[in-house]
């Protein structure tokens, strides 16, 4: 069985106790200001936690299958988690001399081995892999294989890609998001504390494939994978981008908006009538089909006709979450059929790759495109952290269907993805049912995100028009602005 998130959890509380997770500010190797030290000196105090976190390890090893003649730990913190696993299991140790003595046999790998064998690397956390890289280049030097490298803390910034590109496989025990939810969930930190590791990590992603850059100094300009950014008009003609985020693009260019307006109305003529009013501000109209409560085909065919009189296109906010099969129904059939008219939809990530290969039979031949809910506005969301991380995943596996994602901030660096942010108001804030609001500036600006969704800012506005322009200026001032500072 693979490890259980309850041993997982049991850990991150455990190593909070015992203060080997400290926020504030600190500086690590790389000379980076972090929020967050993660500081596993202290296990030599505790024996307890530390056969803990050796026997996770150990279980991690055999549910990896490593093929192995000796383990190393990389000196100093990893070096009794090697000494332990060694022991109880019976692997032959060696250990990596920093420096080479002046006298004696002037080794740097101490231990018995044969030039071929295999070594697993031990490591206690990592930021970029450098560490793990310079231990693997000193045991390659003996003629060591290393294939594969086990760490109890990854901080998820870059450390698994780098070590990929070289060669080396990283199998963590505890991630960064994982342990920031954990430790908000268990109320040891507060919201804002953990959306600001959060987004330091995100935005201080050290690895770049293009670069290659191996480890000891940051990606030039931190973010992930940062590069000149493309202009909504350069993304639309990118080779790989989807049909219909190149035309979304190009429509958001033309009218200067990145405005989706989410008409959560519920009579079909004030539906229609938002649509004709408000389409010339807007690139995209969300629906929620499901809240109308006189729905019948004709506003359907009506909604097309006002899309292509005002340029827009419609995004059917389904919210998809059940196997492939039965997608596949709710998406092309019952009374909305909703494929037919909507050319955006979106799926939740919680039942697997193939709800989107299901909305994907019938939405692909009709050239419809789909949106991944990588993460929610709504207060406690469990979508974060490794669930984002898997709905990035998936996206990359299914891009040819799958355009973009629903997310608080920005969380693929491939300009073909398009990412659209629910829970914008004029001011942050939130509603009584968990709803929080940001503001156009933060999640355009600052949270690189392309598109704002916004409701009731706008149709609880005594002038909606007046309003639509409103955010639509924000958005588009907001977006102008990311670009010239790029
Ligand atoms: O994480 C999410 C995903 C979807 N939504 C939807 O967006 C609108 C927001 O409406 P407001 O009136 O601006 O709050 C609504 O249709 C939600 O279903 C979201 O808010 N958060």
């Amino acid at each position: 069985a693979k490890m259980a998130n309850g041993s997982i959890a049991s850990l991150i509380l455990k190593l909070h106790d015992v203060n080997a997770v400290k926020f504030g500010e600190y500086k690590l190797k790389s000379g980076m200001t972090t929020p967050i030290y993660i500081d596993l000196r202290v296990l030599v105090s505790h024996p307890a936690l530390m056969n803990q976190i050796c026997g996770l390890i150990h279980q991690r090893m055999q549910e990896e299958d490593l093929r192995l003649d000796s383990v190393c730990g990389v000196p100093y913190t990893a070096l009794p988690l090697a000494t332990i696993i060694s022991s109880k299991h019976l692997h032959p140790m060696l250990i990596r001399r920093k420096e080479a003595k002046d006298y004696g046999t002037r080794r740097l790998v101490e231990g018995t081995f044969r030039e071929g064998e295999t070594c697993l690397i031990i490591e206690d956390t990592v930021t970029t892999g450098s560490s793990i890289l310079e231990t693997a280049e000193v045991l390659h030097k003996e003629g060591l294989k290393v294939t594969d490298a086990v760490v109890v803390m990854d901080r998820e910034q870059g450390a698994v890609e780098m070590l990929a590109s070289r060669g080396i496989r990283l199998h963590p025990i505890v991630s960064m998001f994982k342990l920031l939810d954990v430790l908000q969930e268990a109320g040891r930190i507060d919201g804002p504390t953990a959306q600001e590791v959060r987004r330091f990590i995100l935005d201080n992603h050290t690895f770049s494939a293009k670069e290659g850059n191996g480890s000891h100094v940051p990606a030039k300009k931190p973010c992930v994978e940062k590069e000149v950014e493309l202009s909504y008009a350069q993304r639309a003609k990118l080779a790989n981008v989807h049909p219909l985020a190149s035309r979304l693009l190009t429509i958001m260019e033309e009218k200067q908006s990145n405005l989706c307006v989410s008409a959560d109305v519920t009579s079909s003529q004030e539906l229609l009538q938002l649509a004709d009013s408000l389409g010339p501000s807007i690139c995209l109209l969300k629906t929620h089909v499901d809240i109308l409560k006189d729905y019948a085909a004709a506003v359907s065919h009506r909604l097309q006709a006002l899309a292509e009189k005002h340029n827009f296109l419609i995004f059917e906010d389904r919210k998809f979450a059940d196997i492939g099969n039965t997608v596949k129904h709710q998406y092309e059939g019952g009374l909305y059929q909703i494929s037919s008219w909507s050319h955006l939809v979106n799926a939740h990530v919680v039942p697997g790759p193939g709800v989107v290969r299901g909305l994907s039979a019938v939405g692909k031949p009709l050239g419809r495109g789909c949106l991944l809910i990588a993460q929610m506005s709504s207060q406690g969301s469990l979508a974060s952290g490794d669930y984002t991380n898997a709905a990035l995943q998936m996206a990359e596996g299914q891009a040819d269907f799958v355009m973009g994602f629903i997310c608080s901030s920005k969380i693929s660096a491939r300009p073909e993805f398009i990412h659209m942010t629910p829970g914008v108001q004029m001011q942050a804030g939130g509603d009584v049912l968990g709803q929080q609001y940001t503001t156009p500036e933060e999640v355009i600006f600052n949270k690189g995100t392309d598109i704002i969704i916004v409701g009731r800012g706008i149709l609880e506005a005594p002038d909606r028009l007046e309003a639509a322009e409103l955010y639509r200026n924000l958005g588009w001032g907001a977006y102008t602005k990311r670009l010239a500072q790029s």
